[in-house]
């Protein structure tokens, strides 16, 4: 078994100890990308460790509920996270607009704005001369990668107006991510996701303890959710996956660890 590196704040050891003293009522939930898969350059190959399918499946053995909430299709973040075979997972994908659990996937027909941006988008990339930028189609939203670009940040602030303009008239938000502006519908975050979760059995809204580890711009919604709950009685632990591109989870977090690789090491250690 690894070992926990001691959270920095009270809430954070006080969550740990409400972990420890009742785990079977304890929910324990992670990002994907950059936080259980290390970030790489093209989507498709973003990989977990072989580890983390094993840690999640010995979490589940003893927790109340593991699960895996990210902005990937569920059904992606299972395959390219060797996690189909772990029992009682639940994966909340699109931000919390599909579920996958024991093999079941439940998702709506992608929102017909998605379809519309998604025909208009390589004209506008042409158009704007974004050379090395990536479409990554995800069905139900489309997500412009600049990683592959010469200059990742620039083009990034480059696109940003079209790509706002583009959603807008298509009914769409724009969730900024790691030199990434996906174009998705309105009225999901990993926040209500979470909270999904927590409301669902065998919580029924009363967690021993909540645990969410992410990386990027779209956990905080999920760190917002643990703050609330916190503040409602239910501890919370915050883990942020940390990394130079993103610093914002870690300023919140009462734990930062050194990418993927510490947030396996945490999970094994979050074993009773
Ligand atoms: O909520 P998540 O599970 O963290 O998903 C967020 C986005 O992650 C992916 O993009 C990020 O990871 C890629 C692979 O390492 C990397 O190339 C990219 O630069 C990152 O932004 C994914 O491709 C997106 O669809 C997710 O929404």
């Amino acid at each position: 078994m690894s070992t926990l590196p001691v959270p920095v704040t009270e809430a954070g050891r006080t969550a740990l100890a409400a972990l420890a003293a009742a785990p079977a009522q304890a929910l324990v939930a992670c990002d994907y990308d950059g936080t259980l898969a290390p970030i790489v350059d093209d989507p498709a190959a973003a990989r977990a460790d072989a580890g983390v399918a094993g840690a999640l499946a010995d979490l589940g053995a003893v927790l109340g509920r593991v699960a895996v909430v990210t902005g990937r299709p569920a059904a992606v973040a299972v395959e390219l996270g060797g996690l189909a075979d772990v029992p009682g997972l639940v994966v909340l994908g699109h931000y919390g607009l599909e579920r996958w659990h024991g093999g079941e996937l439940s998702a709506p027909d992608p929102a017909p704005g998605v379809v519309a941006a998604r025909a208009e988008l390589p004209g506008l990339l042409g158009g704007l001369g974004a050379d090395g930028a990536r479409v990554e189609d995800k069905r139900a939203a489309v997500a412009v990668h600049t990683r592959g670009a010469a200059a990742p940040q620039e083009l990034l602030e480059r696109l940003r107006a079209p790509l706002g303009d583009l959603a807008a008239r298509h009914g769409l938000v724009v969730e900024p991510g790691r030199l990434v502006l996906e174009l998705r519908p309105p009225g999901v975050d990993k926040g209500a996701a979470l909270r999904s979760l927590v409301e669902a059995p065998p919580f029924d809204g009363r967690p021993s303890c909540v645990v969410f580890c992410g990386d990027d711009l779209g956990d905080l919604p999920a760190f917002d959710a643990v703050d609330a709950l916190r503040a409602q009685g239910v501890p919370g632990l915050l883990v942020a996956s940390g990394s130079d591109e993103v610093r914002a989870l870690a300023e919140r977090a009462d734990l930062v660890v050194d990418g993927p690789p510490g947030v396996l090491q945490v999970l094994r250690a979050l074993l009773p």
